[in-house]
């Protein structure tokens, strides 16, 4: 199976033999219709968010990360049981400051959420419910998936939040979890998977905002919030 992202270039992922996703590049493109979906990655400054997503879309670890101002779009487009899927995904400023006059473009039309913490930063841990009720407060749906990770899991020897901690606070929501390290080669495919989670669990919905548009008035629309983003004062 392959995964292949928006510069064409294909990846081999790990989903098992029994795994129903199908990935593959073998289609024509410009004839398959792409769904379009906005994920964001929400969570302290520091935990980690740019590199899982830079891992994710970029397939290597970034590793003089800056802190991220307003917001960072990546994006990759798979293939999932002969659909075409285009995951937009937004990588949001943890520091306050940096994030403050974004936070409406943030939530606006989202599909699904990711919440992140770092394992050895108890603190990080403790905001997550903070971040969740921020996201009702913009009335994210109930329907919209979200799920939680715990990030740098690389560096065990300094783990504050044991995984029986996040898993009582994942139930307590009714969120998956994962944990992972954007920074251990080994654990590429485990960041495939969590993305890949959600991108089965949206493909399985109606997208929400996005049905009615062609492939070319969703990029215009991802252009222009690119460029909303971009002239932002924050
Ligand atoms: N050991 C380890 N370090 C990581 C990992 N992921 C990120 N880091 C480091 O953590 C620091 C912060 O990473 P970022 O990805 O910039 O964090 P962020 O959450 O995007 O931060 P903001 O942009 O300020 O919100 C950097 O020094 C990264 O090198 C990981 O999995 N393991």
């Amino acid at each position: 199976m392959a995964i292949i992202n928006n510069h064409g270039e294909e990846f081999h992922t790990v989903f098992s033999p029994n795994d129903s996703l199908e990935l593959s590049c073998n289609h024509d493109y410009e004839q398959v219709q792409t769904r379009i979906f906005k994920i964001i990655v929400i969570g302290d400054s520091n935990v980690g968010k740019t590199c899982l997503t830079y891992r994710f879309c970029g397939s290597t670890f970034l590793k003089n990360p800056e802190a991220t101002i307003g917001v960072d779009f990546r994006e990759r487009t798979l293939e999932l049981d002969g659909e075409r899927i285009k995951l937009q995904i937004w990588d949001t400023a943890g520091q306050e400051r940096f994030r403050k006059s974004m936070v409406e473009h943030y939530y606006r039309s989202v599909h699904a959420v990711i919440f992140v913490y770092d394992v050895t930063s108890l603190s990080s841990f403790e905001s997550i419910p903070d971040w969740i009720e921020e996201c009702s407060r913009h009335s994210v749906g109930p329907l919209v998936p979200r799920i939680i990770v715990g990030n740098k899991c690389d560096l065990r020897d300094c783990q504050e939040v044991p995984m029986s901690f996040a898993q009582c606070l994942a139930d307590r929501y009714n969120f998956p979890l994962f944990e992972t390290s954007a920074k251990d080669p080994a654990e590429k495919e485990h960041i495939d998977a969590i993305f890949l989670t959600l991108a089965y669990r949206l493909k399985s919905h109606k997208p929400l905002r996005l049905k009615q548009l062609n492939e070319s008035s969703a990029q215009h629309m991802w252009d222009q919030r690119k460029q909303e983003a971009a002239t932002c004062q924050c």
